[in-house]
């Protein structure tokens, strides 16, 4: 599963980065825009593949893999093996629902881009990754990201008197350096740094 060369981790990162920018042309049209209103936004994109071992953990309950947060940028486009641990924040209750895993399917997540862009339309879930004592589990995300000097803001034609902007502007690149610093941390700390943008 995670044994890659060069090309096949380039040649991995071209082909989720074809699927990002097909789905951002499905939210585009979904919302009535036309397909390409958010490509533009990605002409530089700061876009990465990452690898994750979560090795076992001999107290499971004690850590976490990855702390409770929203994934920043635009969309995540997610391959994982059989393990399981990724648990998703249920929007009703804030209750962790387990993600079942599947070798064979990519999970997409809506990162917190979207959410500003389609002034919340689209929700992007708060979620964590848990640990277990007796298997190691690798994931690998593509985050797509926009261009560093693109500001982000609800778009102006999803404005108007009875939907006011629900989000301030700001840029992107100072967003994730900022952001970055803080992130993952592995305790139940507050770290949904996108409310802190809130009009
Ligand atoms: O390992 C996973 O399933 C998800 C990791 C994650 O949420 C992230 O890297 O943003
Ligand atoms: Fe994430």
């Amino acid at each position: 599963f995670i044994v890659c060369g060069r090309e096949i981790c380039q040649e991995y990162a071209r082909e989720v980065e074809k699927l990002a920018f097909r789905l951002l042309e499905l939210i585009s049209i979904s919302l009535g825009l036309p397909g390409d209103r958010l490509a533009g936004f990605f002409n530089d994109q700061t876009s990465f593949v990452r690898f994750n071992h979560y090795p076992p953990c001999p107290n499971p309950d004690l850590a976490l893999g990855v702390g409770r947060h929203k994934d920043a940028g635009a969309i995540t486009v997610l391959a994982q093996d059989s393990v399981g641990g990724l648990q998703v924040s249920r929007r009703s209750d804030g209750q962790w629902i387990p993600v079942t895993p599947n070798p064979d399917a990519l999970i997409i997540n809506i990162g917190n881009c979207i959410q500003v862009w389609t002034n919340d339309k689209y929700w992007s879930a708060e979620h964590r990754v848990v640990v277990n004592s007796s298997k190691e589990r690798f994931s690998i995300p593509f985050f797509f990201f926009p261009s560093h000097e693109v500001n982000i803001e609800p778009l102006e034609e999803l404005i108007s008197e009875e939907n006011p902007p629900c989000y301030k502007k700001y840029n992107w690149g100072k967003f994730f350096v900022s952001r970055n610093r803080s992130d993952y941390k592995k305790l139940e700390v507050e770290n949904i740094q996108i409310d802190h943008f809130k009009a």
